[in-house]
């Protein structure tokens, strides 16, 4: 079918991708009476976050699902729309399950005693000082930012210390942190990301930091809300292919049809711009800082039980795990009334891409393992057992979030990470300043983006008064047909 030929949808503003920062710009953009569309290539609205009631009645969140006390735009959005969360299970012993098989239980946020502590304590202080110093907003304003940059964390942590327990405890909160190797991520990335958050204890602790409290209605509970204050102005199975600019507006071609509007928002991770068509090309900037932003490689996997049986026995379901145990981390998942027990384990960075490789039973009883050295016995018998691995899903292809490798930063940040390139606005997790790669993150980067477009859309009606360039300025919504 000709181009000419095909349906129009026309609106002021075309948001691309309703995760939690695209469903918030278009929010505070409808909120102003702009009038907005926002087009999401699957079938479902929450993007990185999903959640799933299985047949056993246990509500499951596959993506993100924690919230801390200091999330503030994630918090406000929730309470706007009355969405409840519950505090994260911790009750009892956690433990440590050492690559020689050590087991090593203690109570309280972080072991004191263990190996390797002294050097891990001293070295993730040090980070948290270097950390300091970070321009969050402006980050090529951070004094040695050059140097940080030119570091992946593995060649700084390997300059700090020779204790191999150390390193291990190292890469093992990178690897759950950002889902990537110590090799893989930029020093300042790692840097500018514990500032982001506050501190790296926020990062890493339960208890009044990032994994504080979880949705009682799943994580994408918040998302679904908006989406549906929004109703036909979010359209779904729309993937956006390519984006035209001109003088006059931006044409976007989905599957379905055209788009025209007078600015996009484009609401997606770096991994997923990379497959959209531009014309003209992205400048150079942009195309350095996404060929630098690779998506983390994650797994979630629930097993459902009929009871938290690992609480009689004293222990909070809680484990890391180094050595060949694909698992990284465990937690305990159990929904807020208790009345199953439910543990998920993480796989991540190389274990989930060695994981992902192998046949289902066999994915299935070396997790199952992990969750027995983690748990007890009882642990190999799950009612469910849920997989999700983010790498293999279509339209985000990994998690939990992209990350930046040495040099991207210096190379291509100042123009590259969330400066707008004519009609088109940067939103996504990845630009956030507050809580970088967190859904909180993605709720602020929503708002700055909308509040740059209202800006922009303000100057356009003072410096050009009268009725807009036709086509562009409809306030009406056509449906795909
Ligand atoms: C396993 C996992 C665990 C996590 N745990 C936590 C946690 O506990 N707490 C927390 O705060 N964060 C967590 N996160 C991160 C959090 O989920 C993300 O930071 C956040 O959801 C990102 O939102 P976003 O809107 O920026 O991007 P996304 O949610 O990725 O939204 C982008 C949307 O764009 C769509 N899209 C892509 N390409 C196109 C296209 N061409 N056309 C149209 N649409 C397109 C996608 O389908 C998607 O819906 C986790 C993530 C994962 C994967």
């Amino acid at each position: 079918m000709e181009q000419r030929e095909r349906p129009v949808v026309e609106a002021r503003v075309a948001v691309v991708g309703a995760g939690y920062a695209g469903l918030t710009a278009a929010l505070e953009l409808t909120d102003a009476g702009v009038d907005t569309v926002v087009l999401e290539a699957s079938d479902r609205v929450g993007g990185r976050t999903l959640s799933e009631l299985r047949p056993s009645g246990v509500r499951v969140d596959h993506g993100g699902q924690w919230i801390g006390p200091t999330q503030h735009r994630l918090r406000a959005l929730a309470a706007r729309f009355g969405c409840a969360t519950f505090p994260t299970w911790e009750t009892g012993r956690h433990l440590e399950v050492w690559h020689d098989g050590t087991r090593v239980g203690y109570a309280g946020a972080a072991p004191a005693t263990g190996p390797g502590i002294p050097e891990y304590e001293r070295i993730t202080a040090l980070l948290d000082r270097l950390a300091d110093t970070v321009d969050v907003d402006s980050p090529w304003q951070t004094p040695r930012f050059a140097e940080f940059d030119g570091h992946s964390a593995e060649s700084f942590f390997r300059s700090e210390t020779g204790d191999e327990d150390a390193l291990r405890r190292l890469a093992l909160a990178v690897q759950g942190v950002w889902c990537a190797e110590p090799s893989e991520i930029s020093l300042f990335h790692v840097l500018f990301y514990i500032a982001s958050a506050g501190g790296y204890e926020q990062l890493m602790e339960t208890r009044d930091c990032a994994q504080d409290s979880r949705f009682t209605e799943g994580a994408d509970g918040p998302a679904r809300a908006v989406a549906a204050a929004l109703g036909d102005r979010v359209r779904l199975g729309v993937p956006v292919r390519s984006i035209r600019q001109c003088a006059a507006g931006v044409e976007l071609s989905t599957d379905r049809g055209l788009v025209r509007a007078e600015r996009a928002v484009l609401a997606v991770p770096p991994t997923a711009v990379r497959r959209i068509a531009f014309d003209p090309v992205l400048p150079a900037a942009r195309r350095g800082w996404i060929g630098h932003s690779p998506m983390g490689r994650v797994a979630k996997v629930h097993a459902v039980y009929r009871r938290p049986f690992w609480r009689a026995a004293g222990s909070s379901g809680i484990a890391t795990l180094y050595g060949d145990h694909p698992v990284g981390v465990v937690f305990d998942n159990s929904p807020e009334d208790g009345q199953h027990g439910v543990l998920v384990a993480f796989v991540y960075g190389d274990r989930l891409t060695r994981w992902a490789a192998l046949d289902p039973d066999a994915r299935r009883a070396s997790v199952l393992a992990a969750l027995v050295a983690a748990a007890g016995p009882e642990a190999a018998e799950p009612d469910d057992y849920t997989e999700k691995v983010w790498p293999q899903q279509e339209w985000t292809t990994g998690g939990y979030e992209c990350f930046v490798t040495p040099g991207g930063w210096t190379g291509h940040g100042r123009q590259g990470w969330r400066e707008p390139v004519g009609r088109l606005h940067w939103a996504g997790t990845e630009t956030a300043s507050v809580w970088n790669g967190y859904i909180d993150g993605a709720v602020s980067s929503g708002e700055r983006a909308a509040a740059e477009v209202a800006e922009a859309l303000a100057a356009r009606a003072v410096a050009a008064p009268g009725p807009a360039a036709p086509g562009i300025m409809s306030s009406r919504h056509e449906q795909h047909r």
